[in-house]
């Protein structure tokens, strides 16, 4: 289990991660979300044992982490950096001796991951010779050819088209499955929302929003409701508990501050017309998102 308590680090008077704590057990992965500048890569590089937390402990299954735990941790940085003039093979055999592993070794599961991602025949290529997607995959391969118990992957999708990004998503939860620890930062809402079950949100630093994805949408509150219907839906946004209202091409979005709100709004839409939808939903994660940093996102 990775366990971060009430983790610090200053750099001059800026406090870049602030009181930090969470704990990610095994075969759990666990969102990391916080805009631009938040704290999410300072924290990566403490845990990385790249950075020295100003204060607070960062420890491993009871015992604090070193630099030299790194055959423990597979990290894919958001700023990708592989050899472009070396091959495939030259470039994981390297990263894999840097780790402790046997050539032998190193070779049969570098095969399996590219038979896997469905591109055998790179073995042999220049880094620089394969697209950015496919360059992304073997950065991948390099964070976890040694079979890490502790996984970090910044931005793990960004520039991958849709059908890599499922290859890639099947690839983590089997890993995660398999017992890894997976810390996982993204953008993208929707991806944390599918295969993370905790998260936490950071802002300047501070989390301001941890727990299970179920609590935190719980305990936010708020509810969508989707309505599609025949006629004009402007009126709603007027109705008391109605706290935003976003136009569809079909109809309309309503921010309702409880789920009793949507008797109120469906009691104003009878008799008026034809009604094609009507859905209550839980707040996206993205909702929450937007609430809770949304106004200092940049
Ligand atoms: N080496 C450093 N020296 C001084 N300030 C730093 C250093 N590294 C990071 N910072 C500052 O710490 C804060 C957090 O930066 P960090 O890179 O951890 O954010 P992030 O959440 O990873 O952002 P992004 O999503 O943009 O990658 C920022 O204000 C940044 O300017």
């Amino acid at each position: 289990m990775l366990k971060l308590t009430n983790v610090t680090k200053q750099f001059g008077n800026h406090t870049a991660v602030d009181h930090l704590s969470l704990e990610i057990p095994e075969k759990e992965m666990y969102g990391f979300l916080g805009g631009n500048g938040a704290g999410k890569t300072t924290t990566f590089r403490m845990i990385l044992g790249l950075l020295d937390s100003t204060t607070g402990d960062i420890s491993w299954n009871g015992q604090s982490i070193h630099y030299d735990k790194s055959h423990l941790i597979g990290y894919l940085p958001e700023e990708r950096g592989l050899y472009p003039k070396l091959t495939v093979k030259e470039q994981i055999v390297y990263l894999g001796k840097l780790r402790g592993m046997k050539k032998a070794e190193i070779i049969k599961e570098l095969n399996s991951w590219l038979d896997r991602f469905k591109v055998p025949e790179y073995l042999n290529k220049k880094v620089e010779e394969l697209s950015k997607g496919n360059q992304q995959k073997i950065q991948f391969i390099s964070a976890v050819i040694h079979q890490p118990k502790l996984l970090i992957l910044d931005e793990p999708f960004s520039g991958l088209d849709p059908v890599n990004v499922e290859m890639l998503k099947e690839a983590v939860v089997d890993l995660k499955e398999y017992g890894t620890s997976i810390v996982f930062s993204s953008h993208r809402m929707e991806h944390v929302e599918e295969l993370c079950e905790h998260l936490c949100i950071l802002q300047k630093g501070k989390q301001v929003v941890q727990g299970s994805l179920q609590d935190i949408k719980r305990s936010y509150g708020k509810k969508n409701l989707i309505v599609h219907a025949a006629f004009p839906l402007e009126f709603l946004e007027r109705l008391p508990g109605v706290v935003g209202f976003r136009k569809t091409t079909e109809g309309c979005r309503l921010e309702i501050e409880n789920e009793d709100v949507s008797q109120l709004v469906f009691q104003e839409l009878q008799n008026k017309g034809f009604i094609r939808k009507f859905e209550l939903e839980e707040p996206s994660l993205n909702d929450i998102f937007i609430a809770k940093v949304g106004a200092s996102y940049e």
